[in-house]
């Protein structure tokens, strides 16, 4: 029974293959592929896997995108379920105005933040931070519910907006510097303290609102490269949209899904 876990973002696809579909289930194998690479993979990385028994994933890039990842799929006899946001799913409440429209990426994320502190017990506010191609920052009452997230653009986007939209500012990456005194690390230091900066002000909004002391929960290809530039205490977790499609899985197929079907017989 085992499960193929898919996110495909903006830049890349990355998968992962599960022993079961559920929790804390054992990977058996993971890659990533930029997008311009995906008709790469039922002949590659693909071809020498287990078959899976199912296929979840969540897609914020477009349909075209979907197709392709879909013809890929079609090495096994399996159809793909692509995880749609909903008003409530996995013990996570969703506040958005139209809650289908939120990008599937920052639910599943979120799905996977709040599952892992509910098995620790921990009843707090959080503020979840996913670095991409895009960056977000979301906001999580302790009771389990979204209350609204930002969207603002990734480093690199940040970088070639300005890049196109002046003269002069064509320049190697540079570094983190508190006062940087070359255009390169002036770039790079206004980029990140723009994220940093941001998450910062997310647990500023959300520790007024609920008047205690929220955790923050960082994920995404480049969170590592925020890490020391962060102004608040943050847990790094390098899967959490992983683990949100597990907790999804759980449900839909695992043993969770039986003790519902069994009881509606
Ligand atoms: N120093 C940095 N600090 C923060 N973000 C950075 C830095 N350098 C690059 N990035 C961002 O990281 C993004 C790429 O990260 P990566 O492709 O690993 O993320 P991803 O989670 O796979 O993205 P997606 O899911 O959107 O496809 C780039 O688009 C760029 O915006
Ligand atoms: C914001 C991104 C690009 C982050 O990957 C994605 O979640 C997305 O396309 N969202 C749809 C719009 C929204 O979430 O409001
Ligand atoms: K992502």
């Amino acid at each position: 029974m085992t499960l193929l876990a898919l996110d495909v973002g903006n830049t890349r696809l990355k998968w992962a293959l599960y022993e079961e579909p559920g929790v804390g289930a054992r990977m058996l194998a993971h890659g990533v592929q930029f997008l311009e690479n995906i008709e790469k993979l039922a002949e590659g990385d693909w071809a020498q896997l287990r078959a899976p028994a199912h296929v979840l994933g969540c897609i914020v890039a477009g349909d075209a995108v979907k197709r392709r990842v879909e013809e890929q799929l079609e090495l096994w006899d399996v159809a793909p379920q692509w995880v749609v946001s909903s008003s409530e799913e996995a013990g996570l409440k969703n506040g958005y105005d139209h809650p289908a429209r939120l990008g599937s990426d920052r639910w599943v994320a979120m799905i996977g933040a709040r599952q892992r502190l509910v098995a620790r017990a921990q009843r707090k506010p959080c503020v979840l931070v996913m670095v991409g191609t895009a960056v977000t920052v979301e906001a999580i009452d302790a009771d389990g519910r979204f209350l609204g997230g930002i969207i603002l653009p990734g480093h690199g986007i940040m970088l070639r907006a300005l890049e196109s939209g002046t003269a002069g500012l064509h320049v190697p990456t540079g570094e983190v510097r508190n006062f940087p005194t070359n255009t390169s690390d002036a770039l790079t230091s206004g980029g990140t303290f723009a994220i940093a900066g941001a998450v910062q002000r997310m647990v500023d909004n959300l520790r007024r609102h609920t008047g205690e002391e929220p955790m923050c929960i960082m994920t995404g290809g480049a969170a590592w490269k925020m890490a020391p530039s962060m102004t608040v205490p943050f847990e790094l977790v390098e899967s959490l949209i992983f683990d949100g499609l597990l907790a999804i899985a759980d449900q839909r197929f695992g043993p969770a899904s039986q003790r519902v079907a069994n009881s509606t017989q």
